[in-house]
């Protein structure tokens, strides 16, 4: 399948640009980023069979698991190998994320892009507005995942950016300013994808799996970076930064800037968990793609961000992915007598499309290719 470009004439209504609204620091904010009440970050999730759960600092006491990259690798004693491997499949299985550090991303590449990042995002609109986000489409400067003049708008810009294959590219939607950003990105996204190729190794190796088991699957992998943009808020209960959903990727390399607030919050067990920024860290997670592949012994764990009262945040998402000619099911390893098929076989780029033409929500959009029988969960 073709790369996802999609244009359709769909009415979104206006879009305030969120960092020009937080600048005039409104004591008022407009209904359109207003949550109902049961979608508000104080509640947690109305999970079947359990009463909500308002989410308060106190929920920290869970630790995301932290892997040292460098234990993994061939230079270390087998025993640290097999130690870290058994540490990255507890994270895999139990949280669907952790942190990694000694990743190999070379830090002051870290702190380039995030620098230079920053800066775009402080340049006037009408500057940023040259490289548009066009309602339903996926790449640029603007808001994604809007499709109705009613729904409920992120408090969130971003810039968001198909990386590879290089024809999936709008060379047009690569910003001029700074200077230098499309080549540190572009030597940031090799550096990021080497860390994905590796860690899809690990994890399968992990699984009992043959270390090139999924990346032969996945053909000449997709990566898109999406950069997120938070502006403080005068009424942070009042707003959501990033909807609730599951990354469609295979997997997801975040980097949350230095000095930036706890923004992301992962559900885990009917509760919102925030994630601690560890300097220097990455945070990793499992998406739909390898929940599908394992049958769902592996999970892509909901997730969202929340603003931030007093502070700005920024974070550097990169997803990696399937080429979208594959066709992807659970691979017959994952599926017996005791664990029956839960998902159908789907064409990659197919899945890609109905990801990107539906508004986040939870975990809805795996219900693409999900068998849809009374027993199977
Ligand atoms: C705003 O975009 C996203 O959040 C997003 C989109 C990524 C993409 C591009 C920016 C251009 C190339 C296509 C692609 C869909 C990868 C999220 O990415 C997730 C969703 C899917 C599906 C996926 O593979 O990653
Ligand atoms: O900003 C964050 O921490 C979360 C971003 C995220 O989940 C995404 O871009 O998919
Ligand atoms: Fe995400």
């Amino acid at each position: 399948m073709a790369p996802v470009h999609i244009i359709s004439p769909i009415n979104v209504g206006h879009i305030d640009d969120v960092i020009e609204l937080s600048k005039t620091k409104p004591d008022t904010i407009p209904q359109r980023f207003v949550r109902d009440i049961t979608e508000r970050p104080t509640i947690a999730t109305l999970t079947p069979n359990k009463a909500p759960i308002i989410t308060t600092p106190t929920h920290n006491n869970h630790h995301m698991p932290i892997i040292d990259f460098s234990n993994l690798s061939k230079h270390n004693t087998h025993e640290l190998f097999l130690h870290e491997l058994l540490n990255l499949a507890t994270a895999c299985q139990n949280w669907g994320f952790f942190q990694v550090v000694n990743h190999g991303v070379d830090l002051n590449l870290m702190e380039s892009i995030e620098k230079m990042s920053n800066e775009f995002f402080m340049l006037p609109l009408e500057e940023k507005q040259k490289y548009p986000m066009l309602p339903g489409t996926i790449q640029g400067y603007g808001q994604a995942f809007v499709f109705s003049e009613d729904q409920k708008l992120d408090w969130c810009n971003m810039l968001a950016l198909a990386i590879e294959p290089q024809h999936a590219r709008n060379p047009n939607l690569w910003p001029k300013k700074p200077e230098k950003f499309s080549e540190t990105l572009e030597e940031y996204s090799r550096e990021v994808r080497k860390l994905c190729e590796n860690l899809v190794k690990y994890i399968a190796i992990g699984l009992g799996l043959k270390e090139e088991a999924f990346d032969s699957m996945f053909g000449e992998a997709v990566q898109a970076i999406r950069i997120n943009y938070y502006p403080a808020c005068s009424r942070p209960e009042l707003v959501m930064g990033l909807s609730p959903h599951s990354d469609g990727s295979a997997l997801t390399v975040l980097q949350q800037a230095k000095g930036s607030p706890v923004g992301l919050q992962i559900l885990k067990d009917g509760i919102w968990i925030p994630v601690h920024t560890l300097p220097n860290a990455l945070v990793i997670n499992i998406g739909d793609t390898i929940e599908v592949l394992t049958n769902g012994k592996y999970k892509s764990v909901e997730h969202r961000a929340v603003a931030n009262e007093n502070k700005d945040r920024l974070s550097l998402v990169t997803f990696y992915a399937p080429s979208y000619e594959v066709e992807l099911g659970p691979m017959p390893e994952f599926v017996d007598a005791n664990h029956p098929c839960k998902f159908r076989r789907y064409n990659h780029g197919e899945y890609s499309k109905h990801y990107v033409t539906h508004r986040l929500q939870g975990k809805k959009a795996l219900d693409f290719a999900k068998i849809q029988t009374s027993n199977a969960f």
